[in-house]
């Protein structure tokens, strides 16, 4: 119930649509149980006592009932839909809303398939409940008290013989409550591995089929999709022992019925109408309770998906925005003092004592080798992260006196594989400001070198990409995401590995936009190439999340460091080149 109640305020608004559903319920119950009653009438009143003439009125009566019946049947399924749609709406945009506001660090440990179940499987579970468990719960207990009225007023005995068995099915109806819930929430868990092994495989289809490890991704989903049929399965197990249980119990009410009644027909204690209408009674009691299996199904299933939802509702949010944050635009000073930042609390520190200064306009450079902290650095400026400890400053003010969007939107990224999404060019490109006028954004794309191949394409800006921005070659993403970072206009400007991934002749074209986004902006360019770096303000070479050098290019080659080390290489390898080229 703990679960229902924290989710209460996405549903409980709404409940106007639930009591109406209900009222109609109300009538659609009632004129059920009329049935019996017109049958007892027909028999009792009209064939024994041979009065025919009754026959039109009854039917006519008959009729009027079902008319009822069936605008009231209209409005309490429609009432309960509208409930459980409106409240699930809200639920799904909150989870959407939440999941923009959670940090890097929950998505460090997410799965995108994972979440994706939650956010579709899970949510419709606990809709189905919302919508129809609770007025299947309260119309099985409706159903069952009328009936049990009706019963008692025209039999007291019978009735208390037809309700002997009532314990029996309330007690397998509680145990199967207690083996189906932890089921279904196995079912749930292993759905969202199968989906995160299907997602995975998608995204990194590249990787799988260059490694050709189709075959092994074959048998890990089949050992994902047969944990899911496993516990399908026992779930079904429990399930299906269920039904034949309640049904015998079932039928051993209505032998003690037709025990009971019949004697007490032949001894004149009850009219013979009234045993038919015990008849049908008993089944209207029966019913409900076997039916109170599916519902308790629903209700599982809806609470163990409320569960999962509530994990995300309820997670954490680490980076969070202070009381009166401001919202500033920056001139572009970036002061890191004395920063350490751990990502996990018993891993290694991922930057340690880093302090440097960077005024608005100057470019720091930062090297060395993998894990050694360069893109750490960057994503403490946009508050990706929080440091330890130190401060990191932007204009002189620490980064979280800043509303986390006005700091974040200026700062613009520009990484080694930037993400496009699966719409047209001119979207992706204005996707930072969505206001911005169609000359800034063809601007912004001559400014990137991105016009001329973006005009060769059939439709120009209006070309749709596919996922992942399918269709188009490493160099080209790259150049649509720099006239992305044009449009947001920022102050500060990451590059991050910016150009690691193309040729000699594309790298020269996006330096050559690169240059031309730079220009007036604080920017951080981290690259392994000496020559992305060399007209640095300052290079900052890293290693172990450390500072070990620093200094501008032509001091650093003469240091006797690793910056010269590489810087050596790299040259060396290029005499080689020139060597046999000539
Ligand atoms: N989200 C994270 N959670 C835990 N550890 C992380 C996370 N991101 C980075 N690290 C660790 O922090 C250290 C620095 O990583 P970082 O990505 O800053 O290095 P880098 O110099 O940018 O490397 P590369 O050149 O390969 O991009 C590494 O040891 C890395 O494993």
């Amino acid at each position: 119930m703990e679960t229902f109640k924290k989710l209460k305020h996405y549903y409980w608004p709404y409940r106007k649509y639930l009591f109406t559903s209900l009222f109609f319920l109300l009538f659609v119950v009632a004129i059920t149980v009329v049935y019996p009653i017109v049958l007892q009438l027909t028999i009792d009143e009209v064939v024994l006592e041979e009065r025919y003439s009754l026959i039109p009125y009854i039917a006519a009566g008959f009729f009027l009932i079902m008319l009822v019946k069936g605008v009231s049947s209209f409005f309490h399924q429609y009432m309960g839909d509208l409930f459980g749609i409106t409240a699930v709406y809200k639920l799904r945009e909150a989870l959407y809303e939440k999941l923009q506001v959670l940090s890097f660090k929950y998505y460090d440990n997410a799965r995108t398939g994972d979440l994706m179940s939650r956010k579709t499987t899970d949510v419709e579970g606990f809709r189905n409940f919302i919508s129809f468990g609770i007025s299947d719960l309260i119309e099985i207990t409706m159903l069952i008290l009328f009936s049990l009225g009706v019963m008692f007023y025209y039999s007291m005995p019978l009735a208390l013989v037809t309700m002997a068995a009532m314990p029996f099915l309330a007690v397998v109806v509680y145990r199967f409550d207690k083996r189906v819930h932890p089921a279904f929430r196995g079912i749930r868990k292993s759905f969202g591995r199968l989906n995160t092994r299907v997602q995975e495989n998608i995204s990194g289809m590249n990787t799988v089929k260059s490694l050709s490890k189709e075959d092994f991704e074959i048998d890990r989903f089949s050992d994902s999709n047969d944990n899911y049929r496993q516990h399908y399965l026992f779930t079904s197990e429990i399930w299906s022992k269920y039904f034949p249980v309640m049904e015998f119990i079932g039928n051993i009410c209505v032998v003690l019925l037709l025990a009971f009644g019949g004697f007490l027909v032949i001894n004149g204690g009850l009219s013979l109408g009234a045993l038919v209408a015990f008849f049908s009674l008993v089944w209207y009691i029966m019913g409900p309770l076997m039916n109170l299996g599916f519902v308790i199904n629903m209700f599982s299933q809806a609470k163990a998906s409320g569960e999962r939802l509530l994990e995300i509702l309820e997670a954490a949010e680490d980076v969070t925005e202070k009381e009166g944050a401001v919202d500033r635009v920056v001139s572009g000073h970036v002061t890191f003092k004395d920063v350490t930042l751990t990502y996990t609390a018993d891993d290694d520190e991922a930057l340690k004592h880093i302090s440097f200064d960077a005024p608005p306009g100057t470019v720091i450079g930062l090297s060395g080798p993998t894990g050694s902290g360069k893109t750490s650095i960057t994503q403490l400026i946009t508050r990706f992260y929080e440091p330890e400890t130190g401060k990191v400053l932007v204009d002189g003010r620490p980064v979280d006196d800043y509303q986390l969007a006005a700091l974040r939107k200026q700062i613009g990224f520009v990484l080694q594989e930037s993400f496009l999404f699966s719409t047209t060019i001119g979207e992706n490109i204005r996707y930072g400001n969505p206001d911005i006028p169609e000359e800034q954004i063809i601007d912004a794309a001559k400014r990137a070198q991105a016009h001329d191949f973006i005009m060769e394409m059939p439709k120009g800006y209006d070309t749709m990409l596919g996922e992942r921005g399918m269709g188009l070659s490493g160099g080209q993403k790259q150049r649509i995401a720099i006239a992305r970072a044009i449009c947001i206009n920022p102050s500060i400007l990451v590059l991050d590995d910016a150009t690691s991934a193309v040729d000699m002749e594309t790298e020269f074209k996006i330096q050559k936009a690169l240059k031309e986004v730079m220009k007036g902006r604080t920017t951080f360019i981290i690259a392994h190439r000496i020559s992305s770096l060399k007209h640095a303000d300052e290079i900052l070479v890293l290693e172990n999340g450390g500072i070990i050098e620093r200094g501008k290019h032509a001091e650093l080659i003469h240091n006797n460091g690793p910056y010269e080390r590489i810087y050596n290489i790299q040259y060396q390898d290029r005499e080689h080149i020139m060597e046999t080229a000539t």
